[in-house]
């Protein structure tokens, strides 16, 4: 589903990358599959998904979402293959705006790549609402009327309106309470499994991404130091780096597991 081989990316001026940030990242996401990418705070991770988004050209190095080059596509078919890429932020303001309803918010992404009619699109925002665990009352709220955690459910319900094949989550529980955490992440391993898209999840905190990732990727200073199945990772973890990770978070079993989460 994603293949980032070899991405090496920066920040510059003139176009050109001066100073590299992310340095020879190879990550693979099959579909269905949720693949955890952890970091320390500036060590990439935004700057990676911005590459695989498309928004951010790599120096070296290809990103395909469907075997499909991302960075070789212009126009009309670069925005037609973004819709298979959708993203969930830290901030749900970042992507639902104050003055929408949610049920205004659900449809706009519909609206704009011409889904369907008004009716048909009554019917998604109803669905996409169920499939998130909101009541259809909730489609009249504006988000300021929502808690933290039902923000973020709609930040979801939005991202997964267009059926993408791939989800990137950038923290997309850091702002949120322990136990609101757990339920947003439960929600995400239970879509997971119904849609089967493919999913980044970057965090900083390899507790959240140990509860629902199939496979794990440490990163540090830019580049990929280990990255294996959830469970290597945190019972035998070999890198330093990973094994300091882990002292500094103790891995609490929480109920959720990738394999079975809707225990
Ligand atoms: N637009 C930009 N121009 C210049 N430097 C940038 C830009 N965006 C990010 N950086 C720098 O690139 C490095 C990596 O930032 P990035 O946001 O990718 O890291 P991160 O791991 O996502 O951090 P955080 O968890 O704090 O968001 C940082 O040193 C940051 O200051």
């Amino acid at each position: 589903m994603l293949e980032i081989v070899g991405v090496t990316a920066g920040h510059g001026g003139g176009g050109r990358d001066v100073t590299p940030v992310i340095e020879d990242v190879t990550i693979r996401v099959a579909a269905g599959e949720i693949v955890g990418l952890v970091g320390e705070s500036g060590c990439g991770k935004t700057t990676l998904a911005r590459v695989v988004t498309g928004l951010h050209r790599p120096s070296a190095g290809v990103v395909r979402v469907a075997g499909v080059d991302v960075h070789a596509l212009r126009g009309r078919d670069l925005r037609a293959h973004r819709r298979q890429i959708q993203m969930v932020f830290q901030d749900p303001y970042l992507t639902l705006s104050p003055r929408q309803t949610v049920r205004q918010a659900l449809a706009e992404p519909l609206r704009i790549h011409r889904v369907g009619d008004a009716r048909s699109r009554s019917a998604r925002v109803r669905e996409l609402l169920d499939l998130v665990g909101l009541d259809p009352q909730v489609g009249e709220r504006r988000p300021a009327r929502l808690s933290g955690g039902q923000r973020q459910r709609v930040a979801i319900a939005r991202a997964l309106a267009l059926e993408p094949r791939l989800l990137i989550c950038d923290e997309p529980v850091t702002a949120l309470d322990v136990s609101v955490q757990a339920k947003v992440l439960n929600l995400l391993c239970d879509l997971r499994d119904r849609l089967e898209f493919g999913c980044l999840f970057i965090t900083h905190d390899l507790a959240v991404v140990s509860q629902l990732a199939d496979r794990i990727a440490v990163m540090r200073c830019g580049r990929i130091v280990e990255q294996g199945p959830t469970r290597d990772i945190t019972a035998h973890p070999v890198h330093p780096y990973t094994r300091a990770l882990l002292a500094a978070t103790p891995i609490m079993d929480t109920g959720i597991s990738a394999a079975d989460p809707r225990d």
